[in-house]
């Protein structure tokens, strides 16, 4: 298959470059090395806590066996919920002052997932950001930002709505237990430990936050496509949008609409007809290979993506592609108006968002396009803008 003409080859991290707060400092070395015969372990897990997995957005990687991408992430995140099997995908944070409570956790959690450790609060946030723990195991009292002080911002995060915390604290009172459940943490270790009980409650929220994520996937999916779903797009868009003003940066956004598909649907069924969007789907899923770059149903036989940081220019190679793509498809279709096979017909629209503009403002420019196509014949993209005006 022919690539993407003017697209870059997708700007990927290579592994183990880079680098996040929290692995290296003297304590975690303190640590690492006041664990007998493991220290190497723990050393080595900091290390590749700087890393970030391959810089693509959690949720956007491609892959290689062939399933649509939201479908094997829900299909992943629900392997580890079943029957409770911690899988090394798990990743839990141990946030700790003390280098002896560090190792203690460590040893004890080490089989359930992947562990890594800060020994500050603002070490373990900034590790937290980039490695998206399942479980943060967080002690309350620490010097400088305390435990409810770094789960507070932790609750304030967005992006790390997934991960639960546990409080470990020596304070065994029920006002301190409530006072910890209060805060937004999932559940609470005491001190001293005991490694049962630990491994015990980390087994338990780890089930539920890997239900909790293939939950959360599901509700950003179509049923019919795997695709995302109206929802999930819109909520994207909107933070694209006020990333591309914050940054002025250009966003390019791509409405695809199936050509004279209710006729498709009379001819060949409702049956066929799905499986005509599944593959007008895949093609869409398959061409947004850009970091960031989203394919959605928009709903019914209409499609839309979002295409970030993208000039008009590329945005209306883009279109051009796409509609020689779907055609491509080969998928009969005799009565249709613009060739006797599957065409498609797509509204662009290129902004650089300003003050007074908006994303609704941009899907209906984008929508106004595509009715520009489909009076013009069909199977083509028309990019948002004065209609040009006859001489
Ligand atoms: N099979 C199937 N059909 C769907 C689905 N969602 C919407 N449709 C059909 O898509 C068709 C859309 O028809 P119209 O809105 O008239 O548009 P069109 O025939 O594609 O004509 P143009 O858009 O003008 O090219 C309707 O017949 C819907 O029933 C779906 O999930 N599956």
């Amino acid at each position: 298959m022919a690539g993407r003409p003017g697209t870059r080859t997708a700007a990927r991290r290579r592994p183990g470059h880079g680098r996040a707060a929290g692995a290296g400092t003297a304590l975690d070395r303190a640590a690492a090395r006041a664990r007998p015969g493991r220290g190497h372990r723990v050393r080595n897990v900091a290390r590749a806590a700087g890393r970030p997995a391959d810089g693509r957005p959690a949720g956007r990687r491609g892959g290689g066996d062939g399933r649509p991408r939201l479908r094997r992430r829900a299909g992943r995140a629900a392997g580890r919920a079943r029957g409770g099997q911690v899988t090394p995908t798990n990743t839990i944070l141990i946030i700790d002052d003390s280098p002896d409570t560090i190792r203690l956790l460590s040893a004890m959690v080490r089989e359930q997932g992947r562990v890594l450790f800060a020994t500050s609060g603002a070490a373990g946030l900034e590790l937290a950001k980039v490695q998206r723990p399942q479980l943060i195991l967080l002690d309350v009292e620490m010097q400088g930002m305390d435990g409810f002080a770094v789960n507070e911002q932790i609750r304030r995060d967005p992006d790390l709505r997934g991960s639960a915390v546990i409080f470990v604290t020596a304070q065994s009172s029920p006002e301190a237990e409530i006072a910890c459940l209060d805060a937004g943490a999932v559940d609470f270790i005491p001190k001293p430990l005991n490694a049962a009980v630990v491994q015990a409650r980390v087994r338990t929220h780890l089930r539920l936050q890997a239900a909790l994520t293939a939950l959360d996937e599901l509700a950003n999916q179509d049923g019919l496509t795997g695709l995302y779903n109206r929802r999930y797009f819109d909520r994207q868009l909107a933070a694209e949008f006020a990333r591309h003003r914050r940054h002025q940066l250009p966003l390019g956004l791509a409405l695809i609409d199936v050509d004279d598909f209710k006729l498709f649907n009379d001819r060949y069924g409702h049956q066929r007809g799905d499986g005509c969007l599944q593959e007008v789907a895949e093609a869409l899923r398959d061409g947004a290979r850009r970091p960031g770059e989203l394919a959605a149903r928009y709903g019914g036989e209409e499609f839309v993506v979002l295409l970030p940081n993208t000039t008009p220019d590329a945005l209306e190679r883009y279109g051009d592609w796409m509609c020689r793509r779907i055609g491509a498809l080969g998928i009969a279709h005799p009565g249709a108006s613009a060739a006797p096979h599957v065409t498609c017909s797509i509204g662009l629209c290129a902004l650089l968002p300003g003050p007074d503009d908006t994303a609704e403002a941009m899907l209906h420019a984008a929508d106004m396009a595509l009715y520009r196509a489909k009076r013009a014949g069909r199977n083509r993209s028309v990019m948002a803008g004065p209609e040009p005006q006859p001489a």
